[in-house]
């Protein structure tokens, strides 16, 4: 029995994301909500006597819930391991930002600093002290939104922090304070607040305040305190770094005056409100009631049991969709299973230890800062599955207790709602005759219905009156002939499941289709009017997919209550409720998607590089002048060969390790395919090791490259 047992039916586990000292952190898939997660799985022997580490960040984790702090979902122990199972921050390191700029602009700093300070003045109200504060512990979500992690060497003061003293050395000696370092008694935050003044060095000068090789130079040089200004810094940054970096802790500025600093609140209207926005007493209905349709449980009965907290699969599925609901995607669980307790680990998983989260703190509702908000508060919909969605259910729609909060973390297209989208495509790419209608117009849901398999004869009488086989109208009015938009183009809605490639031959990117590649049902999805697609008989096997995607998904409620096909009868699809309509969808998306993957030959999926999209907010990708991926790669490896260092060649991905007198380091660079700009770029990685080493070997592989990166 694999000791990863334990988490089979409930996560599908992807690649290593990253590794410390006590174990390794890996990309993984939350299964009923398909949401991303990161796990830190953590072997018991190898941990020795560090155990209580574990403990220490597993209790704090549970108490502490913020909207800048990575969140726990889950916690499962089993014989051999720990696994954390913890929210997913996809945007890379905050550290990145500088290898990418050298060093932020005042304002840039102040996004991220403003974000470290709302949560380590909430850590801090809530008695703990966080110890370990370093580049290395603050990630980024895709929205740029900061999240602290790793609280394996947090302090919890039995009374006020304030009054506490403490003795353990602990922490990376670049950002420890000179109390820390020198042995004395120190209290955990103004220690907190010494770090975070060596970071926002970093971030506004793109090195470190106090930096030597020779670690005992090291520490006499923080224990002087003696640092360098570079004469870009305004006033009022020196003036806050000065009163940060002091090495007399009784006259360090303290979190409540930094708060009230003028370059924090610069071109600011209100000073930070850094409460947290989580309440633990308040259950999201709507999220509850899908819950208990799947568990098949009253919604009373649900809301007990989210509420006991126990960070168990229940408390993971609870804050995935919640997140999912925030980000203004559709939180659908899939259908129920037939029998009860048909997952194999279920008692295994629900039985984990029984955390119990004590999330007491005064919810400020107005705490939410201004980087949550959107510019105009809403969802706008570009894409007509937009329209699909908003023809759920009432209930699902329904403001509840929490509907503040989902509109005020709505953005315009979540990334969810992009797979989605994609999923929705992957579908209806496959082999299939049903002519789409968007079901933003009401009339054409009916003409729809009657198009699907299931009705016969009812192709010529139903087709839309629009139809231009010749040439067809993408989402964005777009006109481009039938036969270009066979591929991927921008603006056209974009499939997941299917393969973008790089062709080296012609330069460009493609897409391929597992399936027979065919225009995606644009009718469906556009609000464009309807097309038609050259009718063709179905596999046997498809047919009966097709025609639940058309009874499925195609059917807004108001079309189901009145439609009727053109023989009169009532199709057999409006007799399911829209709610079970949405569930049976979301489970055909995973379906599709297992398919697609399934069907994709192997080799091509590690042939040609990953293609990006769009590196809007990916903080880890440096554009290169080059179109050859073969070329970038080749000199890349020549780079890491002039440096002595080892490395490894896993297909597009280099793997170095780098070692110096402070320890070692190890970064991965990938060539991957920029989609949006038509070049070849190079995504970033620090696996392990120092931050500082990694931004100093990444500066110098790309400066060393001939390869013109920005
Ligand atoms: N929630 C997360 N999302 C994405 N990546 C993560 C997450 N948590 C951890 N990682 C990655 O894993 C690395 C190691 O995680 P973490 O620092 O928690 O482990 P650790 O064993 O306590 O490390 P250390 O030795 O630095 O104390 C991080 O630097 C980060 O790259």
């Amino acid at each position: 029995m694999s000791s990863y047992d334990v988490l089979r039916g409930y996560y599908a586990l992807h690649e290593e994301i990253g590794a410390g000292g006590f174990g390794k952190v890996k990309l993984a898939t939350h299964l009923l909500t398909d949401q991303k997660v990161a796990i830190k799985i953590i072997d018991k022997k190898a941990i020795g006597r560090d155990l209580p580490r574990v403990k220490t960040e597993i209790d704090a984790l549970r108490s502490l819930s913020h909207q800048y702090i990575s969140r726990l979902y889950q916690y499962i122990e089993t014989e051999e391991k720990y696994f954390i199972i913890l929210e997913y921050c996809s945007g890379g390191e905050m550290f990145d930002y500088i290898i990418r700029k050298r060093r932020l602009e005042e304002s840039e700093a102040r996004h991220f600093f403003r974000q470290l300070l709302s949560a380590m003045a909430y850590i801090h109200s809530q008695g703990y002290a966080h110890r370990d504060l370093k580049p290395e512990n603050l990630l980024l979500t895709e929205e740029v939104h900061l999240k602290v992690i790793d609280f394996g060497l947090c302090a919890k003061a039995a009374g006020r922090l304030e009054t506490h003293h403490l003795e353990t050395l602990c922490g990376s000696p670049a950002y420890a304070a000179p109390e820390l370092i020198q042995g004395q008694l120190y209290k955990g935050n103004e220690a907190d607040v010494w770090s975070m003044g060596v970071l926002l060095y970093a971030l506004l000068c793109g090195q470190l305040p106090f930096e030597d090789d020779n670690m005992q130079l090291l520490y006499r040089k923080i224990a002087k305190g003696n640092y360098e200004e570079p004469k870009e810094l305004t006033q009022q940054s020196r003036d806050l770094l000065r009163g940060m970096l002091q090495t007399n802790p009784k006259e360090r500025i303290t979190i409540q005056e930094i708060l009230q600093h003028p370059w924090v609140n610069h071109k600011h209207s209100h000073q930070i409100k850094w409460n947290t926005i989580y309440d633990k007493n308040v259950i999201d209905e709507d999220v509850a009631r899908e819950m208990a349709f799947y568990h098949k449980m009253s919604l009373a009965q649900m809301i007990e049991k989210v509420k006991e907290w126990r960070f168990d699969y229940m408390t993971a599925t609870y804050f995935l969709l919640l997140q999912k609901k925030r980000q203004g995607a559709h939180y659908a669980l899939p259908m129920p299973p037939r029998v009860a307790g048909a997952s194999t680990n279920e008692s295994n998983v629900l039985a984990s230890p029984t955390i119990h989260a004590s999330l007491d703190n005064h919810l400020d509702r107005s705490g939410l800062e201004e980087e949550f908000e959107t510019s105009d508060g809403t969802s706008t919909s570009s894409g007509s599955v937009e329209h699909i969605l908003r023809d759920l259910p009432k209930a699902t729609r329904r403001a509840s207790a929490n509907e503040h909060d989902r509109v005020r973390f709505a953005k315009p297209r979540s990334p969810d709602r992009e797979k989605q989208i994609s999923y929705l495509n992957a579908v209806l790419n496959m082999e299939s005759h049903i002519t789409g209608i968007s079901p933003k117009n009401p009339k054409n849901h009916q003409r729809l219905l009657f198009d699907s398999p299931a009705v016969s004869g009812a192709q010529t009488t139903c087709k839309s009156a629009n139809n231009t086989p010749a040439r067809q109208k993408t989402r964005d009015g777009e006109v481009v002939p039938e036969k270009e938009n066979r591929y991927y183009r921008p603006g056209a809605a974009s499939v997941r499941g299917p393969l973008k490639v790089y062709a080296e031959d012609t330069g460009t990117c493609r897409t391929i289709y597992a399936t027979p590649c065919r225009p995606p049902l644009r009718g469906l999805f556009s609000p464009q009017k309807a097309e038609a697609v050259p009718r063709q008989r179905a596999r046997s096997s498809d047919r009966g997919t097709q025609k639940t995607v058309a009874s499925v998904a195609v059917g807004s409620p108001a079309s189901i209550g009145s439609g009727s096909n053109c023989d009169g009868r009532t199709p057999r699809s409006s007799t399911k409720t829209p709610r079970l309509r949405q569930r049976v969808f979301t489970s055909l998306e995973r379906k599709a998607e297992r398919m697609i993957n399934l069907l994709t030959p192997r080799k091509m999926k590690t042939d040609s590089p990953q293609v990006i999209r769009s590196t809007k907010n990916m903080v880890n990708v440096s554009v290169t002048s080059s179109s050859s991926p073969k070329r970038v790669r080749q000199e890349l490896v020549n780079v890491f060969e002039q440096q002595n260092m080892s490395f490894e060649l896993k297909g597009w991905k280099i793997s170095g390790q780098k070692k110096d007198a402070t320890g070692s380091m190890t970064v991965e660079l990938e060539v991957v395919f920029l989609e949006n700009c038509n070049t070849v770029g190079i995504k970033r990685k620090r696996l392990n090791g120092d931050a500082f080493l990694y931004k100093k070997v990444c500066e110098k592989v790309l400066q060393m490259a001939d390869l013109k990166t920005t």
